[in-house]
């Protein structure tokens, strides 16, 4: 083929993908909805593609451009695709709750096939989501945390004695990274059944592949460049593999390890693992202690698969310690600069602690209400929530009530819960970190769906107690022994991570505790 030829199929291909985009930019316009003029390739991205720009940070700016223009929602587009944007908060609600059917996924891609680990709860889809949701409920009651309580406060000894280290030399402390440490122990426990000592050793293999799993490095960045671009049909009949092969051989051989030795020296203990393996042996939870399998004929519902067993473990670990060790984060930041929130809130542990004979107990947390419903935990989950943001996409076409606009079956939705949490239609001076906008006067008075830190609808976070909980735990082992205060190495006023999927503070936060 000569150089003339090969110019001229470059030419017509890059005219075609130009044109293509062109007429697919046109969507929304076709559709009657109101969007955002995108650009070539970025569609209306480009802050966030080129890491100028959080994902929180981004969509609350989509988010503020459309509600300046008095919109319920609008359209926007994530390379070629099109996205539509919630605005309005019953639209919200409709999309996350009333209408739950035609918006059940999260739309991501998933090929259980070739990365068995992907299949847990959050990327699961359908009939196959329904059915483990409903399996795994019953390992969240208030009940199962109880019997989970002493692993977490077993954990705190290992965090107070790193801070007392860090008291004594008066050398500030990077908190983010410690409370990770702990969350990792606490799950790395209750999930597996396992010391993950990452508290004693920052380094511990837990710790390095929890890690991997936040950091989005190029390979990853171009890997889910590629799950938007290209057709979910292509990618499985290519078998386009998306999780780090070391992850998976690590997460795998720990649950397979630990499934196999509890099985064959019948050890039964109060944590996840045993719920998992009676869900694996058995088909349901079960009140009782054992796990062993039934006899036949006393077998009831169907099983879980040891792959389907170690995604869950796997979604559990993934989803559970960062977002707790963020919410500790954000808690102990917005502490050191509300020294008199700080006062009032170790008045209230160290009086339930001293009802509880020193210890922390579960029905000690249970009643601290300044802490609890205090509002202390809902502010700042209200002003940095974990995650900024969740995807829907549309399953069935969808009418938007008192309009035209109908989303068409494979649309993906974006609901802003960042760009919501600081509105000051709902929150009034929404940088203020005012913990009474959560008591129950002011809380009666909003919309249910303001404040969406865990999702809201059949959807919602399934790991929502057991967050909290041991988020509670841990600022409560710190909070009655420290006080704490912001070293001057944290970057102020704090800027959002731009290259972090999760909502986390550029240079990390760096406290002195005394
Ligand atoms: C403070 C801590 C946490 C926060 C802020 C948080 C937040 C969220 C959010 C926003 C969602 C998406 C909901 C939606 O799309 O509507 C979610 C889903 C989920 N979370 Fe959490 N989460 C936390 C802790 C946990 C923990 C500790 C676990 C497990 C032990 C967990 C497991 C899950 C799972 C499995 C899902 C997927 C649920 C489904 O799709 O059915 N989360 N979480």
């Amino acid at each position: 083929m000569d150089i003339l030829t090969i110019a001229y199929i470059v030419i017509v291909l890059l005219t075609s993908v130009y044109a293509y985009s062109k007429w697919t930019y046109t969507y929304w316009k076709r559709r009657g909805l109101e969007y955002l003029e995108p650009e070539f390739f970025y569609g209306s991205n480009k802050d966030l593609i080129q890491r100028k720009l959080g994902i929180g940070d981004h969509f609350a700016n989509v988010y503020n451009s459309f509600k300046s223009r008095g919109l319920k929602c609008g359209g926007l587009f994530m390379f070629f695709k099109p996205v539509f944007m919630p605005v309005d908060l019953d639209l919200v609600k409709t999309i996350m709750q009333k209408n739950f059917d035609n918006f059940r996924n999260h739309a991501l891609f998933v090929n259980e096939k070739v990365d068995p680990l992907a299949g847990h709860l959050f990327n699961l889809e359908d009939e196959k989501w329904r059915k483990i949701r409903s399996k795994l409920t019953p390992t969240f009651t208030s009940g199962k945390m109880k019997m989970m309580f002493h692993t977490m406060v077993a954990c705190t000894s290992g965090l107070e004695t790193i801070l007392e280290r860090h008291s004594n030399i008066q050398e500030p402390i990077e908190i983010k990274d410690l409370v990770s440490r702990f969350t990792t122990d606490v799950i790395g426990s209750v999930a597996f059944g396992i010391d993950c000592n990452s508290l004693e050793n920052p380094d511990s293999e837990f710790r390095q592949y929890g890690r991997k799993i936040f950091q989005f490095d190029l390979v990853r960045r171009i890997k889910g460049m590629i799950v938007m671009v290209i057709p979910r049909q292509i990618l499985v009949m290519i078998g386009f593999k998306q999780m780090d092969p070391d992850i998976e051989k690590f997460f795998m051989k720990v649950v397979k390890d630990t499934v196999r030795y509890r099985e064959a020296n019948n050890i039964h203990r109060k944590d996840f693992m045993q719920l998992m393996l009676q869900l694996k042996n058995r088909g349901k939870v079960s009140e009782e202690e054992e796990s062993s399998p039934l006899p036949v004929g006393q077998i009831e519902g169907q099983f879980m698969t040891l792959n389907e067993v170690a995604a869950q473990c796997f979604g559990f670990f993934a989803a559970g310690f960062e977002t707790s060790a963020t919410t500790m984060t954000f808690a102990l930041l917005e502490l050191a600069l509300n020294q008199d929130i700080q006062d009032e809130l170790r008045k209230e542990i160290g009086m339930v602690l001293e009802k509880h004979g020193g210890e922390l107990t579960y029905d000690g947390i249970m009643q601290m209400s300044y802490l609890d419903k205090v509002i202390f935990i809902p502010e700042t989950l209200r002003k940095h929530p974990p995650i900024p943001g969740s995807p829907r996409v549309c399953n069935k076409d969808f009418n938007i009530p008192g309009t035209e606009v109908v989303i068409e079956k494979g649309t993906r939705i974006h609901i802003p819960f960042q760009a919501i949490h600081r509105d000051p239609e709902y929150y009034p001076d929404p940088e203020k970190f005012d913990p009474e906008r959560f008591n129950e006067e002011n809380k009666a008075k909003r919309h249910p769906f303001a404040f969406l830190p865990f999702g809201e609808g059949p959807r919602i976070c399934i790991g929502s107690r057991f967050g909290l909980m041991q988020a509670k735990v841990g600022l409560c082992a710190i909070l009655r022994k420290f006080k704490v205060t912001l070293d001057e190495k944290t970057a102020t006023p704090i800027k959002y991570s731009t290259t972090s999927p999760l909502t986390s503070v550029d240079g990390g936060v760096w406290i002195r505790v005394s």
